[in-house]
């Protein structure tokens, strides 16, 4: 599998790189970030996945969670694939912020016209972690993974669907109960169609009551994020860990939106939560 390098620029002693790998799970040419810590020249180094959510790409949290300098601390790589495919051409791809291309909720559509090209879920566990174990310093046996809102979502359901491949996890106002929020309504019926049972395969909520995640997991939510009441609703996903035996520490914070200002603020905990769970 080959990698194409689109720029690559020095940053705290490591690289931050922007790259294009072939995808066949999504049929084209897929984008992806990568941030390489100075520790990475002399081994292999713990690995982290950001998802990123609605309207975003592999650029949003390069260039606005302020995570490298303390990536290169900890010896932290980290890797930020786009949020879909892109330039599809499929009728009601684009022109709906809340669907399509910037919006593939990390699954694999099973509907037409989804189904050709929307395939997030085998792209970043499969392939591009096979991509960065190839082309990379990155060590597949310690990796973790965190996102924001539609990457939270991405982050707990990829977890939870494969404890193999990720040993560490976070969330930054994640949608939590994707089958009972517009968010996850809108596009589940579509991508997955009107089958509940392939929803709740998709649902954090439903997942960690049916196998808890190995380790704690952390998740940092703005008390003045606009979209907290209608689509994030944390506390369902502290009831289901509360159930389920889940260690869970879930932090409100007064003030914070639903913004990368939010994001960045909280980001050094979280990269020292990932880099704690991925050296024990
Ligand atoms: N266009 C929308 C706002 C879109 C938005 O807020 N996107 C969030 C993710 S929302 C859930 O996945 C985001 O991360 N945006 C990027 C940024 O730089 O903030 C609207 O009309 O409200």
């Amino acid at each position: 599998m080959s990698v194409e390098v689109a720029s690559e620029h020095g940053c705290f002693g490591g690289v931050q790189g922007f790259y294009r790998m072939a995808s066949p799970a999504c049929g084209g040419t897929m984008r992806f970030a990568v941030f390489q810590p100075p520790q990475a020249r002399k081994g292999r180094v713990p690995v982290l996945y950001y998802l990123a959510g609605l309207t975003c790409s592999e650029e949003t949290a390069t260039m606005k969670a302020g995570a490298q300098r303390v990536a290169a601390e900890l010896g932290l790589m980290l890797v930020m694939p786009d949020t879909s495919p892109r330039d599809t051409g499929i009728d009601g791809a684009t022109g709906d912020w809340e669907f399509g291309e910037a919006a593939g909720f990390y699954l694999d559509a099973t509907q037409a016209p989804w189904s050709s090209r929307f395939r997030m879920e085998t792209h970043v566990v499969h392939e591009l972690s096979a991509a960065v174990a190839e082309h990379f310093p990155a060590d597949p046996g310690r990796a973790g993974i965190f996102g924001h809102s539609m990457g939270g979502h991405g982050a707990l359901v990829l977890a939870l669907r494969h404890p193999d491949k990720f040993r560490s996890l976070s969330a930054f106002a994640p949608i939590v109960a994707p089958s009972q929020v517009p968010w996850g309504q809108k596009a589940f019926s579509r991508y997955l169609g009107d089958h509940h049972r392939a929803w709740a395969e998709h649902d954090a909520c439903e997942l960690v009551q049916r196998r808890p995640f190995g380790g704690p997991i952390l998740i940092d939510q703005g008390l003045d994020d606009k979209f907290l009441a209608a689509q994030l609703q944390p506390e369902r996903f502290e009831a289901a860990c509360a159930e389920a035996g889940q260690a869970l520490t879930l932090r409100r914070h007064a003030g914070y939106d639903h913004g990368y200002y939010f994001i960045a603020s909280f980001i050094e905990d979280h990269l020292r939560h990932h880099a704690a769970q991925l050296s024990a």
